[in-house]
């Protein structure tokens, strides 16, 4: 199971080997991260990012190895928006000649950069920005500048302290004319002694949710007063400004523009599935453990996993951990593959890459965040410390819901691909890809369901067909009533409530076709496969219909542990008392609550100008 979760032999040797390195190097301890101020969470920060990178140098450990120490290091930084964002806005938007220059400097982290996108006054809205680069033909610069309040540059991770340069979005004015939104490279900070350039006002926006989780981070603001930058720091690929100022458009698509989110979007679906799959782990190993009230016999107490509440509850969530790693495997294909074809000018496919990756970056995320909460509550009182890993794991990944692209937003932009494609279908043309069970309208309209039994729920095809009438039917119902309404626009706007539901129905199908196919795979082991088609099963069925599963559940019971042990979690990956491989629980919250800072003395700080005044005159009122 093991191999089925990481995707091959070598994938499962890697991930233990970078899991153990950091596990056994004492600077990535996390243990007591979440009682640190966030001076000295910030701090402890940079001391893992410089360590992880000393280590990859030391190692010559490659690409793949390397991204996998940051990923076990398991505290947001700097690092990330550097190799997740930066990196691949210049690789994906840059020139040749850009790349060759500023991925050079980048890769040895001579510069650290971000992803200066969002606004104080817009972030789902890109065309909304305000910061304007204004080409000047005398000096050949552009001159960067945030001419209102709002137009500061919110939210950028590494802005606020670390980064010394950015891709900074803004609008491009040359010839008098706004030509849209474009990215620039911008160095921020002396390389000498990392103060902000001159016309540069930079800062930390404040703390965030929870304690430690993405405080680590430091999300920064930025005003530009006037900046100039040579006009060969414009990124160059998707358009050009001549020296005399003459805006050229490439011949590749706009879109392109936001190729970077794209990207993104795709990695934060595994990212998902791992955030699900640690939490299932901890609530599954803890329920295993954890045992209220017996028989009335006096027999021995149960274990909370054996409760049919707890199952149905925690179960779905193991299945959905499985369900979005396998279509999170298949994502990352389809990201190849478009970026491939991109590269020989095909950009057919950019629109469904567009539609998959904010589809399910979306569904996974939320599906994710509000599992994580449930979690805390299926380990009861535990779960609500820090020591059991759920409450930071919630804070870290909450907000991907709202980064990326606002859950929302981006199913609105599915719900656009699929009011297209319907139109198109009605004109006959036949749709390709996740949207190819589209052309069987005729049939997908009128068909009705073969599921009476669980078993039949095990049947791929039947599960398949119900899940692709219910998208279709969602979509096309949509369209029929967007076609009554005045205009287009007022019709979508009306309907976006159904639309975001179609939306989700025709990702949940994707998810579901993909853990199908999945299953048709060659897969190695004694009831691995067998297994897997359970967890379908229930993925499947408890989007659909919440009865019927607890056959389903009293067959994966046995085996519950063992599935989140095959997620292959190191206890200091996992970082919760309660999720611990060996099963010692409850001396690990006792040793866990002694490390806390309020434990340091006895007798509280406070007491003497506090408490002991109150409780003396207490008591010399009671004596009266
Ligand atoms: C423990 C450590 C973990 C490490 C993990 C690290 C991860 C990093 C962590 C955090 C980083 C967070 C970084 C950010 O948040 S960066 C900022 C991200 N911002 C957004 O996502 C903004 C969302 N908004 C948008 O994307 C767009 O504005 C929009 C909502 C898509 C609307 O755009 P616009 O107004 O231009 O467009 P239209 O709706 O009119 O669409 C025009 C046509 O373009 C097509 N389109 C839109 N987007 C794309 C795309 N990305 N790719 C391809 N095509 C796209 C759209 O479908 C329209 O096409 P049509 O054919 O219908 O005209
Ligand atoms: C932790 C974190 C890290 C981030 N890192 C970065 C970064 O590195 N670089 C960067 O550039 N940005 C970053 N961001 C910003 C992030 O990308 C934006 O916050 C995100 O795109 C959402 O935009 P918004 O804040 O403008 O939300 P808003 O658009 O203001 O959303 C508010 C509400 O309005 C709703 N809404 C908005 N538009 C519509 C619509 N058309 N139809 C229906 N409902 C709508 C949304 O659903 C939401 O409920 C980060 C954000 C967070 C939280």
């Amino acid at each position: 199971m093991k191999v089925a979760w990481a995707g091959s032999r070598h994938a499962v040797e890697v991930a233990d080997r970078m899991a153990c390195l950091v596990a056994s190097d004492p600077v990535f301890r996390k243990d007591t991260r979440t009682m640190l101020s966030r001076k000295e969470l910030f701090k402890d920060t940079l001391k893992k990012a410089a360590h992880a990178w000393k280590r990859t140098v030391e190692l010559h450990l490659t690409e793949e190895e390397a991204n996998l120490l940051r990923l076990y290091i398991d505290q947001p930084g700097y690092v990330d928006l550097h190799w997740v964002m930066f990196v691949p806005a210049i690789k994906g938007q840059g020139t040749e000649e850009q790349q060759k220059k500023w991925l050079t400097m980048a890769y040895k982290f001579q510069i650290i950069g971000t992803y200066a996108q969002t606004e104080l006054g817009h972030g789902s809205n890109v065309q909304g920005l305000e910061t304007t680069a204004t080409f000047d033909p005398s000096t050949d610069e552009f001159i960067m500048h945030s001419p209102t309040l709002t137009s500061s540059k919110w939210w950028p991770g590494g802005l606020g302290k670390t980064s010394t340069h950015a891709v900074v979005y803004a609008r491009l004015i040359t010839e008098g004319k706004d030509y849209g939104i474009h990215g620039f490279i911008m160095q921020l900070r002396s390389l000498d002694d990392h103060s902000p350039l001159p016309g540069i006002t930079i800062g930390d926006i404040g703390g965030k949710f929870g304690s430690g989780a993405y405080n680590s981070m430091d999300n920064g603001v930025m005003r530009l007063d006037h900046v100039r930058i040579p006009r060969d720091q414009m990124l160059m690929r998707l358009a050009q400004v001549t020296r005399e100022g003459k805006y050229v458009h490439s011949d590749v698509p706009k879109q392109l523009l936001y190729g970077t989110m794209v990207y993104v979007r795709q990695t934060i679906v595994a990212d998902a599935s791992r955030a699900l799959s640690r939490a299932v782990c901890i609530a599954v190993r803890y329920g295993a453990i954890r045992k209220q009230f017996g028989s009335k016999a006096g027999g021995p107490e149960t274990q909370v996993l054996n409760y049919k509440t707890q199952q149905s509850r925690l179960f779905p969530f193991l299945a959905s951990a499985y369900a979005f790693r396998f279509v999170g495997q298949w994502l990352k294909w389809l990201y190849t593959d478009v970026t491939q074809k991109l590269e020989s000018k095909d950009f057919s496919t950019l629109p469904e890459a567009h539609a998959c990756t904010a589809g399910l970056k979306s569904v996974t995320t939320s599906a994710t965040a509000d599992a994580i909460e449930e979690c805390q509550k299926l380990c009861g009182g535990h779960g609500y410390l820090n020591s059991s890993g759920l409450p930071e794991l919630f804070a870290v990944n909450l907000p991907a819901c709202t980064y990326e692209g606002d859950n929302v937003v981006l199913l609105l932009q599915v719900a656009r691909f699929l009011m297209k494609t319907v139109s198109q279908v009605a004109s006959g043309k036949q749709p390709v890809g996740t949207t190819a069970y589209m052309g069987n309208i005729q049939h997908l309209m009128q068909c009705k369901s073969v599921v009476n039994t669980v078993e039949d729920w095990l049947n791929p095809a039947a599960i398949k067909e119900v899940f692709e009438a219910r998208a279709l039917r969602m979509a096309v119902n949509c369209a029929q009533n967007i076609s009554k309404a005045p205009s287009q626009e007022e019709g979508f706007s009306e309907l976006s409530p159904d639309l975001v539901e179609a939306a989700v129905a025709h990702v949940q199908l994707i998810i579901v076709t993909k853990f199908i196919e999945k299953l048709q795979e060659d897969i190695l082991g004694h009831g691995v496969k067998e297994q897997l088609q359970k967890l379908c099963g229930i993925y499947a069925l408890h989007l659909i219909h919440n009865e019927r599963l607890g056959k389903l559940y009293a067959q994966v019971r046995p085996n519950a542990v063992a599935l989140v042990d095959a997620f292959d979690y190191t206890d200091h990956y996992l970082g919760s008392a309660l999720g611990r491989y060996d099963g010692d629980v409850y001396s690990a919250l006792y040793k866990e609550a002694w490390k806390d800072p309020l434990n340091e003395t006895v007798v509280p700080d406070g007491y003497q100008e506090h408490l002991r005044p109150l409780l003396k005159q207490q008591l010399k009122l009671s004596r009266l």
